[in-house]
């Protein structure tokens, strides 16, 4: 498939980005990083070393105070709030605090994403379908979500924000309310969709999500890259002078 025209095979490219929350709180400090295209990459790390932030910086939901990133080929901090959504419908993100529309139905905090990009009624009910029997939540279907419990609502979170079929999807504690049983479906949802071409960053603490396989694994450690447990990048991944594998780092 590869020919010298088709684009490069990297999806997120990091190269010395800092961020620095006002007045003078150092989150992310020269953190250099690539991501190709169809990985599933686990980023760890303690609580406040800065996954989070790693995760917003990627979506421009923050702006790094110093480096580069590019993401699908957009130079994400250069990029003006009217071209914002040409990034975001790229991304599905599931956040920590899940983000939810409380008075709405399961069904419709699922539909609404959908809905925004203009997809059909009867799409959108086979997809919502698709993903409650997949994150078994069938029967809370028209349940409002304010009154799920937050297990529930995190699995809710995550079928919105893998609803559009995202190149990028980022997931930030995407297990974290969850018990084995139920994580091993978010799991099997996210490893169905990195089948399927999606690129995957999950920032997690949950050390069995990434021991059984050889994905990549990237610490953070206040706010700068450890030596990841992982350390290689994926075999063909040969040298972008830009880009610093994490290995060096
Ligand atoms: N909006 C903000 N304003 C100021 N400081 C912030 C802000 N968001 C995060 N921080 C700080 O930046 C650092 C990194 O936070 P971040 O939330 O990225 O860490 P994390 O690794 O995701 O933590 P956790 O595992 O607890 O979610 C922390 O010191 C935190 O207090």
């Amino acid at each position: 498939m590869s020919t010298d025209t088709s684009p490069p095979d990297v999806m997120i490219d990091l190269i010395k980005v800092s961020k620095i929350y006002p007045p003078d709180v150092q989150a992310i400090t020269d953190v250099s990083l690539t991501v190709r295209r169809g990985e599933i990459v686990f980023l760890t790390g303690m609580s406040g070393a800065g996954k989070t932030t790693l995760l917003r910086l990627i979506s421009r939901m923050e702006k790094p105070s110093k480096g580069m990133i590019d993401v699908a080929g957009i130079d994400v901090a250069k990029l003006p709030p009217r071209k914002l959504h040409l990034l975001r419908r790229k991304i599905g993100m599931a956040y920590q605090d899940f983000k939810l529309l409380p008075e709405r139905t399961v069904a419709d905090n699922i539909a609404i994403a959908m809905e925004v990009v203009f997809r059909s009624r009867s799409f959108i009910e086979k997809r919502t379908r698709e993903l409650l029997e997949q994150l078994d939540l069938v029967r809370k279907h028209a349940t409002r979500t304010g009154e799920l419990s937050r297990g529930e609502q995190q699995r809710i979170a995550i079928a919105r924000a893998v609803a559009n079929s995202p190149e990028i999807i980022l997931a930030d504690e995407p297990t974290g309310n969850l018990d084995a049983e139920t994580t091993a479906r978010v799991m099997a949802l996210f490893h169905q969709l990195n089948r399927q071409g999606t690129t995957i960053v999950i920032a997690t603490h949950d050390q069995s999500l990434y021991q059984q396989n050889d994905h990549r694994v990237i610490e953070l450690h206040c706010g700068r890259l450890r030596s990841p447990l992982h350390a290689e990048l994926p075999e063909d991944a040969e040298s972008d002078e830009r880009s610093v594998p994490v290995s060096e780092v």
